[in-house]
């Protein structure tokens, strides 16, 4: 283990209270703050969000009934761009959640060198309470509170958990009757009958799939003798694990929100539908291998671990029963920062969220582009030009992890933040 790693593993045994995602990130930014030359007053303002949208949205609920709901938009800098980052629909979502996850959305399109900021926004609810009409209404509403706030050239607000394509287009449908002009640009993930890009659904699970090859790659595994499991079976999770999967790796456990189903001897993922395809499928597909709980799936032997689900999976409680040999991030945050000292500890290596799933931002930026010029990329361009920036973003990380012998999150935050403070140091932050 190297001296850096060491000394950061150090912090773990302080570790209590679970971490929300905005005491993640900025613990996250300390540590690697240590490793890059950036002026102290830059960094504090990067601690914090610059704005937080919070608005109250009442809810005709199909009975009649109404029911007041919270949203947020958390903006974190625009230093290289505009806003950008997903909305979430999830009975969790927090102001202090929408500031974390908006801080990885700066770095995130800061590895990747797209010139957007961080954004990220939530409303308060289980989507899967809602039928579509009152999550139309709800997504109209929210649109409504915050048209100020978003725009092509201001926030451009996509896809998250518990929201979909159809939800883009509410949001596109709300915002141009408002400005009275169709403004497609205004979001990302939007279906490509209306201007969204091909490949966008499967990209993040798409950039993931290609990272943990790359990474196997780097550590001399052998895709096809590679186990790998992936918790959560969605838009990330599932394309990740079919892509895997068709590149011949052995996928030996995928989940939903239920529990997992485990073989040893390999899941043929393209039998089980996906969350978008049918909510809750994973545990409902008898026949597929044995029934597991999350939890189990997180502790399998395996070569690799893909959460792929939620956020604050991999804790101080579970890390030293890890046994993956490697962890490749396809949920935003899955692994608290002291889980992550522990991982150092251990000499597991975790590839970070703002690379691994950076796919999905990535195609949002090329439909931004498709909307600015109006004309439509095929899908067969699309997946190329991501895999050409992912893997010149693995190389950039990757040189960073070999020059200062970095573990892979404190790498990608040290590209991150240099191209952000260059940034800073041109346009100037003080008045
Ligand atoms: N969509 C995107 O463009 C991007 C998403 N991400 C991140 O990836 C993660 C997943 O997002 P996405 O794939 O879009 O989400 P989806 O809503 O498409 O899928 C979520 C999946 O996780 C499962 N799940 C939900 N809650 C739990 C839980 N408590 N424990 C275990 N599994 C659970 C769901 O199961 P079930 O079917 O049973 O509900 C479903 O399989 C999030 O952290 C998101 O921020 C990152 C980059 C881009
Ligand atoms: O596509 C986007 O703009 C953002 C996707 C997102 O929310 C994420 O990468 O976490």
């Amino acid at each position: 283990m190297s001296a850096n790693v060491a000394e950061e593993a150090g912090d773990a045994s302080e570790e209590t209270e679970p971490e929300t995602a905005l005491e993640t990130a900025k613990r996250q930014l300390a540590r690697a703050t240590a490793h890059v030359d950036i002026d102290p007053n830059v960094v504090e303002r990067l601690e914090r969000p610059r704005k937080i949208h919070e608005v109250s949205l009442p809810l005709r609920r199909d009975d009649g009934s109404v029911e007041v709901l919270t949203g947020f938009r958390a903006q974190h800098d625009s230093v290289r761009g505009p806003y950008k980052g997903g909305l979430r629909y999830h009975p969790e979502v927090t102001r202090d959640e929408c500031a974390g996850l908006a801080m990885w959305m700066t770095w995130k399109c800061a590895v990747m060198d797209l010139p957007f900021g961080g954004a990220k926004g939530g409303i308060v609810v289980d989507p899967k309470d809602l039928s579509s009409t009152e999550k139309e209404r709800l997504t109209r509403r929210f649109t409504q509170e915050i048209r100020s706030a978003i725009g092509p050239t201001k926030d451009i607000p996509a896809p998250d958990m518990g929201t979909d394509p159809q939800t883009m287009a509410w949001l596109m449908d709300a915002y141009s009757m408002q400005q009275d002009e169709t403004i497609p640009g205004v979001v990302t993930g939007k279906p490509p009958e209306i201007g969204g890009s091909e490949g966008r659904e499967e990209a993040p699970g798409r950039s993931v799939a290609i990272i943990t090859r790359e990474a196997c790659d780097y550590y001399d595994y052998d895709l096809s003798e590679t186990t790998v499991a992936v918790q959560g079976f969605g838009s990330v999770g599932a394309n990740a694990a079919r892509l895997l999967y068709e590149w011949d790796a052995n996928i030996v456990a995928v989940s939903d929100v239920n529990g997992a189903r485990y073989d040893a001897d390999g899941i043929d993922v393209d039998k089980i539908p996906s969350h978008d395809e049918e909510p809750e499928a994973v545990t409902a597909a008898t026949g597929v291998g044995e029934k597991i709980t999350n939890e189990e799936l997180l502790e399998l032997d395996v070569d690799v671990l893909i959460p792929a689900a939620i956020g604050n999976v991999l804790t101080e409680d579970n890390a030293t029963d890890v046994s993956a040999d490697m962890i490749v991030e396809g949920a935003n945050g899955p692994t608290t920062f002291a889980a992550g000292a522990i991982f150092a500890e251990r000499d597991i290596p975790v590839i970070p969220d703002i690379l691994a799933n950076a796919g999905g931002v990535t195609v949002s930026y090329f439909e931004w582009l498709q909307d600015i010029n109006r004309r439509a990329w095929s899908l067969e361009r699309v997946n190329e030009e991501l895999e050409t920036e992912m893997l010149s973003a693995w190389d950039d990380v990757r040189d960073e992890v070999e020059a200062q012998d970095l573990t892979w999150r404190d790498a990608a935050y040290v590209v991150a933040l240099k191209r952000i403070a260059a940034a800073h140091e041109f346009r100037g932050v003080w008045p």
